[in-house]
Formats: structure tokens, sequence, C-alpha cells
């Protein structure tokens, strides 16, 4: 008798432009990214390879097509995506052992991550140009 019903209001819309990311979730979405940019660079990869080992020209066509700015810039982005994806992946792994899943780690373990893709980011660069 004489309850009061609080009628909670739903569906609660989460404007993630809004909300301030921690950096372990940023860490997180980055590494799903990264996985499937590789997923997608990789059919193109091995779709040049074998086009490049089809004949001669083939070769000289793929050498052409890859040769230039625009391409080099696709390329090193590939290779960071893919670092991130390794270094993120082993993070992931080493968290599924039960190291580094506090808050304060993950956000630390999520730092040297990024700090190590950035680094590696920087030798893929060199490495392309
Ligand atoms: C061809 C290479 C690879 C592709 C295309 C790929 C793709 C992906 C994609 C799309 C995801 C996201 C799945 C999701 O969040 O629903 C994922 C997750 C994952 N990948 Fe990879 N991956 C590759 C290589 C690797 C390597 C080399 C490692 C290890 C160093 C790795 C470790 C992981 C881990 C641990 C997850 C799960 C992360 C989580 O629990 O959120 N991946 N991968």
């Amino acid at each position: 008798m004489g309850q009061t019903v609080t009628k909670k209001q739903r569906p609660v819309h989460l404007d993630l432009r809004t909300i301030r990311q921690p950096v372990a979730a940023i860490a997180s979405i980055l590494h799903r990214v990264s996985g499937v940019i590789t997923l997608f660079a990789l059919a193109i990869l091995l779709w040049l390879l074998s086009y490049s080992l089809s004949s001669e020209a083939g070769f000289l066509k793929v050498v052409d097509i890859v040769d230039g700015f625009f391409v080099w810039f696709i390329l090193w982005g590939i290779l960071t995506a893919l670092a991130y994806h390794i270094v993120g992946g082993i993070r992931h792994m080493i968290m599924d052992l039960g190291y580094c899943s506090e808050l304060e780690t993950g956000a630390l373990s999520a730092k040297v991550a990024l700090g190590v893709t950035a680094f590696l980011s920087v030798l893929a660069g060199i490495m392309v140009w």
C-alpha cells in the first residue's frame, strides 16, 4: 500500500563519443580494429604475392603497383596494425594466464603495448621508406 514505483529510464543510451575511455579500453578497441585490418590486408597481400608469382609480367606489374608513396603509406599502416595486433595479442595472452589483469597493471601493460607498437611502427617506417 502506498508504494511509489519509480520507473527506470530505459534503454540507457551510452554515447561513446562523450565517455572518456580508459587506456585499457582504447588498447582493447585498437586490438580488435588491428585484427580486422590484418585480416583484410592479408587477403590483398596474398593476392599480390600470387599475382607476382604467376609470371614475369605479373611480377613486374606488382612491382609497379607497390611503387609509390600512397602504397608505401598503406603498407606502413598494415605493418603498424600487425605489430600492434601481435603485441596486443601477447598482452592478452599474458592476461589470460592471470597476470597484469588488475586495474593498475592492466593500464600499465596497455601503455607498454602502445609504446612498443610506436617503436615498431617507426622501425616499419624506416623499412618501408
Ligand atoms: C593473420 C593474422 C591475424 C589475424 C587476421 C587476426 C585477426 C583477429 C581478429 C579480427 C580479432 C578480433 C576478434 C574479436 O575481437 O572478436 C583477433 C583477436 C585476437 N588475436 Fe588475432 N589475428 C591474427 C594474428 C594474431 C597473432 C599473431 C596473435 C598473437 C600474438 C593474435 C592474438 C589475438 C588474441 C589474443 C585475440 C583475442 C583478443 C580478445 O580477447 O579480445 N592474433 N584476431
